[in-house]
């Protein structure tokens, strides 16, 4: 086959330089603030924390300089080299070397670095250099650096370096006017056109040299304090003493749960009385019928039923959000590495298990962070079993309607306990399936031992906490305008319609479609311990799991009068109960986890393994306890 001689285009005709704006990358080490200067510079809202791998995909925003330049700014995971070893670093080392499909090599870099670890900063800015784009450093957390008394000869340092170089504070947006008053001037008069990169992956010898050059700066141009800061050390000895530090863990962890339930019980009396009213109200005002049943026993008891958990979620997050932004979460995952090896899980594997409490969406995309590809892809498929928030409503529903409201061991809640103990059963049931699939499958294998970087101890800054704690109820509040507002008219439909006939004895929805598709389930069901209701509410559960809770709330209001944890604790016996909370901590009842695996682990087959393996976990651990319990009478 003869082809055409190919037409070469004139290049300038086609890239304009007036036409795409310009784009800056931020890079720099993990946990150096990059975020925090993205959101400062952009007022977006992205999500900061004392950890490192926070951020672990490329996240775009546009930023206006004060003279009213507007550029493209890339946020990218954090990396101490372009040697990519993990999918998150790759992210970076791509977005640079202009290396991702249908996109190209940022105009400029803003090169980040921790003010009080100058060195690695410097190093990978030597790095940077070779790349050929032009750059500006930022020292951030010099708020820290100076209160530990470091001096640092900046003016010096850009002299030498040949680039500017600017102190600055992102989270409290301390030196942005001197950012942008570099960054100003550069945009005015036009970026140099970059050079040749003569970046290629640096040889272990590359990397010392690169480190020696970066110490010989730092000694000329960093004044020492006469006493290192030991703030951090001293609290160290004592919070990662082998012995005490587990201790302290599990007690933070405990009074942590105990504090939510009683802290968030007048809030959700509060919202359960608001959507009473307000259900009460309609069925006042609306002329008995259809109608009113939508709107009261669907629309208001099926959402307001779900709603009733934000305070429990929000003061959950307040603890978790407050230990992360001291500082403290990085401990625990260095606390738990050893217990997580001996369950083949990867030290790193720490922080997306524990976002993924939050909810195994973010959990499963923060296991990029993890370089060995089966210690990610066993990551992946264990964060589901996680305690996520949506579980939470399904949790208290059934320890509010089967577990005494009383005081044990002095002074402990019982129904604080037991929410411990369903925590618990998560981390445990990680553990062992991590355990299990590493026996089946890589018995010789030795996970790689944890590095991590320990971040200083910092007080928490409110707004990092206020954002996170907004974002939640954001997301949760989402969830219930959509997600669970459309299963709610579905269940509100398949259980209103066909209508109960002429002169019928049984409640009406005994007549419905839910309860023809429930009594179709319930057989399969039947030895948990679940009757037909529990099924109607488990089937529309696959979707999310607190359309559960929603779905149970109709089907039992349109059915009967009281309130939902009174029908609950007449209707089913306390092995029901139990059994439909071991239930619940394995089943994989939410496609979008399901859609996050398929895609994070690159295949179906992982999504369909996932699965599988999670509602065989959930109706083995829902049979032992309903048939143990009914041994015990409890049935
Ligand atoms: N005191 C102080 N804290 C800061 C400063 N900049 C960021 N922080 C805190 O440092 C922590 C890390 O900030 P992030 O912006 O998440 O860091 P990052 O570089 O994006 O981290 P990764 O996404 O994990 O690579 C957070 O707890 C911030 O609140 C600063 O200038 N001063
Ligand atoms: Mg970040």
């Amino acid at each position: 086959m003869t082809s055409a001689p190919a037409i070469n285009q004139p290049k300038a005709a086609q890239t304009d330089p007036d036409a795409q704006p310009i784009e800056a990358a931020l890079v720099g080490a993990p946990n150096c603030g990059k975020t925090a200067l993205f959101n400062a510079m952009t007022g977006a809202t992205q999500k900061v924390g004392n950890y490192s791998g926070v951020t672990v995909e490329r996240k775009v925003g546009v930023a206006t300089t004060p003279a009213g330049r507007k550029f493209a700014l890339i946020d990218l995971p954090g990396t101490h080299s372009l040697r990519a070893r993990s999918p998150d670093e790759e992210v970076t080392r791509d977005v640079l070397l202009g290396q991702r499909p249908g996109e190209r090599v940022p105009d400029m870099i803003l090169a980040v670095g921790d003010a009080t670890n100058l060195r690695g900063a410097l190093r990978l800015v030597s790095e940077l250099k070779k790349i050929g784009l032009p750059i500006v450093m930022i020292l951030n957390m010099i708020d820290i650096a100076r209160h530990r008394g470091l001096q640092i000869d900046h003016v010096a340092l850009s002299e030498e370096l040949g680039i500017p170089v600017i102190p600055a504070t992102a989270v409290r947006r301390g030196g942005l006017d001197e950012l942008w008053s570099a960054v100003d001037p550069m945009l005015e008069a036009g970026l140099d056109a970059p050079q040749q990169s003569s970046w290629a992956v640096p040889s272990t010898h590359d990397m010392r040299v690169s480190m020696r050059e970066a110490e010989r700066l730092v000694k000329t141009h960093v004044i020492q304090p006469p006493e290192p800061d030991t703030a951090s050390a001293k609290i160290d000895r004592v919070v990662l003493h082998p012995i005490a530090g587990p201790i302290i863990l599990l007690a933070i962890l405990f009074v942590m749960f105990q504090a939510v339930f009683s802290w968030a019980a007048p809030f959700m009396d509060a919202i359960d009385w608001a959507f009473t009213s307000v259900g009460a109200a309609v069925t006042q005002l609306l002329p008995d019928g259809l109608i009113q049943s939508f709107i009261a026993d669907g629309l208001i008891a099926g959402i307001g039923s779900v709603i009733i958990f934000l305070p429990q979620i929000l003061f959950t997050f307040l603890f978790i959000l407050l230990l992360e932004d001291f500082g403290y979460m990085a401990r625990a995952a260095f606390l738990m590495d050893r217990i997580m090896g001996r369950a083949g899980l990867n030290g790193r594997a720490f922080i997306p298990l524990l976002s993924s409490f939050a909810c195994a969406i973010p959990g499963i995309m923060a296991a990029r962070v993890i370089d060995n590809k089966r210690d990610r892809l066993t990551t992946i498929l264990v964060a589901p079993l996680m305690t996520c928030s949506a579980r939470i409503p399904v949790y208290t529903l059934i320890i509010a309607a089967f577990i005494p409201n009383t005081k044990v061991l002095g002074g402990l809640s019982l129904q604080g306990l037991v929410m411990f103990g369903l925590y618990a059963a998560g981390v445990f049931s990680v553990l062992a399936v991590a355990f299990v699939a590493r026996y089946l499958f890589a018995r010789e294998e030795r996970s790689a031992p944890l590095m991590l970087d320990l971040p200083d101890y910092k007080t928490p800054i409110l707004r990092n906490i206020a954002l996170g704690l907004y974002q939640r109820a954001r997301v949760f509040l989402r969830r219930a305008g959509t997600v669970i507002f459309w299963a709610m008219v579905v269940i509100w439909f398949l259980s209103t319609f066909p209508m109960a006939p002429e002169g019928a004895t049984e409640p009406a929805i005994n007549y419905s479609f839910a309860a023809i598709i429930g009594h179709f389930v319930a057989p399969i069901l039947h030895p948990l311990g679940f009757d037909w209701h529990i099924a109607v509410a488990l089937v529309p559960g696959m979707a999310a799991r607190e359309v559960a809770v929603a779905g149970l709330a109709t089907v039992y209001a349109v059915g009967g009068e009281n309130g939902l944890i009174h029908t609950l604790s007449d209707q089913w016996s306390l092995g029901t109960a139990l059994a439909l909370l071991a239930w619940y901590i394995f089943a994989p009842q939410c496609i979008s986890t399901l859609a996050v695996i398929r895609r994070e682990a690159g295949s179906a087959k992982w999504m369909w393994v996932a699965v599988v393996y999670m509602f065989a976990l959930a109706y083995l651990a829902a049979f032992a306890t309903y048939q143990i319990s009914a041994l015990l009478g409890a049935g």
